[in-house]
């Protein structure tokens, strides 16, 4: 077995030896370009491995997906609770937000990936501002994303160019990164803090672009209730009309959405992200209606939504508060079952942000994770899904694999403790910046 250090810095072909996956003991061979090439009895003939991880007592998973979140918001944790969207995000959120600068976002957005391949996340869509540096941050962390910066014209034309001209500036600033890790796309906020006008350039831009949207739609009754009374119809007809519905827009929560906006949804062949942590902390009110947006083929994937309402990126909580908020609220106890909550967090979620299958099979991208399957929420291990969902959260997790790269080996990701302690310093900064102005 290759020595931690190595393991951090080796580039090449690894050997993941002896791990489960679907309930039998297999090796996987990754290769030098970061694809699965074997997996079983050919595997150790297939690459001469420069690493070699011990995958006994490990269960093999395929990385997780967080399709919607706000990454930077880490800072924000547990800044302002308990109360009511709106007056949270403009007496709380905002005001603190006009503040932030590129190195909170870059600080704020480097812990924001510690969690997450701390507890099993090897991809996620953000849209904040300050995007460039969040891409920074994505580099040196070695995960996925697509970055969107938040585009919120509030109906006025200066700030509408203003709006457009930072869209392209991220874009054209990812595209020279030149990171296949990392993608654009372009982050219309809402329809209640975008204009028409505004929505209909994003959709123009991102086509022409060929790149992705990432949209929040139908959270609460309220956005839903205004857009009828000032456009005289439902949110998503209107992000329809403006030509935001593509199969490439991730729209997140669609809470209040009826039967005929999620077969829209599904026609269009959107995905929708899923964020129950934070439409229950937020009393939304209502659970994004599931059923009908898996019988009209919206592809359906999880999300925890910023730090500032959630208050974590655990994607293994997110699993659990889904599968149980759906039976929960819709009345039946077979509605998503363990099986389908894993393959929103993987499968669905890398469908969304188009990387892959998300599975772990030949020629997939290698973003693979390892859970212990010793640890007490393992065991006993009847149905790896059920304890996957119902019974671990991301502790569970010991090593994780992006694109054949570790991140993280038995729990050590490396540069923790500074990543910790700047994020801890920013949040601080940021904090008396907003007092000494206010
Ligand atoms: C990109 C913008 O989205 C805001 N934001 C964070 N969480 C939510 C939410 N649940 N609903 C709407 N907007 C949100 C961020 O605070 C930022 O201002
Ligand atoms: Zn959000």
């Amino acid at each position: 077995m290759t020595d931690l250090d190595d393991i951090f810095t080796a580039r090449g072909s690894v050997l993941i030896a002896g791990a489960s996956i679907n309930g039998s003991t297999a090796d996987i061979a990754i290769d030098e370009t970061g694809t699965i090439a074997a997996i079983g009895e050919d595997a150790r003939r297939a690459i001469d491995a420069d690493i070699v991880i011990d995958g006994s007592d490990r269960l093999a998973v395929p990385g997780l997906v967080n399709t919607h979140t706000h990454a930077a918001m880490t800072l924000l944790r547990g800044y302002a609770d308990d109360m009511l969207l709106q007056e949270w995000l403009s007496q709380k959120i905002w005001p603190l937000e006009a503040h932030l600068t590129g190195d909170d976002v870059y600080a704020g957005t480097k812990l924001a990936c510690l969690e997450m391949i701390k507890s099993g996340t090897v991809a996620f869509n953000d849209m904040y501002f300050f995007m460039d540096r969040a891409a920074a941050a994505v580099d040196d962390m070695g995960m996925r994303a697509t970055l969107a910066y938040g585009f919120i014209d509030l109906g006025m034309e200066e700030k509408r160019e203003a709006e457009i001209k930072a869209t392209e500036a991220l874009v054209d600033h990812i595209r020279s990164l030149n990171n296949p890790r990392i993608q654009a796309a372009v982050g219309p906020h809402s329809v209640y803090t975008v204009s028409p006008e505004g929505l209909s350039w994003c959709a123009e831009y991102a086509k022409e672009q060929g790149i992705g949207i990432h949209v929040h739609l139908s959270e609460t009754e309220k956005e839903v209730t205004d857009c009828v009374a000032q456009f005289g119809k439902r949110p998503t007809y209107l992000l329809d009309e403006y030509g935001c519905l593509t199969p490439r827009t991730v729209a997140a929560h669609c809470c209040w959405l009826d039967e005929a906006e999620c077969r829209l949804l599904g026609e269009r062949g959107v995905s929708a992200s899923h964020n129950p942590a934070s439409n229950m902390k937020l009393a939304v009110n209502r659970a994004m209606p599931y059923h009908w947006l898996k019988q009209y083929g919206a592809n359906v994937a999880l999300g925890t939504d910023g730090c500032s309402s959630n208050n974590n990126l655990d994607i293994f909580e997110e699993m659990k508060f889904a599968a149980l908020l759906q039976k929960f609220a819709w009345n039946s106890p077979t509605l998503l079952p363990a099986g389908e909550a894993v393959m929103m967090a993987t499968a669905a979620g890398a469908r969304a942000l188009g990387i892959g299958p998300g599975t772990l099979t030949v020629g997939a991208p290698a973003d693979i994770v390892l859970l212990d399957a010793r640890a007490v929420c393992n065991t006993p291990l009847y149905n790896p899904d059920s304890n996957i969902v119902y019974a671990c959260n991301g502790g569970a997790v010991m090593t994780v694999l992006c694109g054949g790269r570790v991140l993280m080996h038995e729990r050590t990701v490396p540069g923790e403790e500074e990543i910790i302690q700047e994020a801890a310093a920013a949040a601080r900064s940021l904090i008396e910046r907003a007092k000494n102005s206010a």
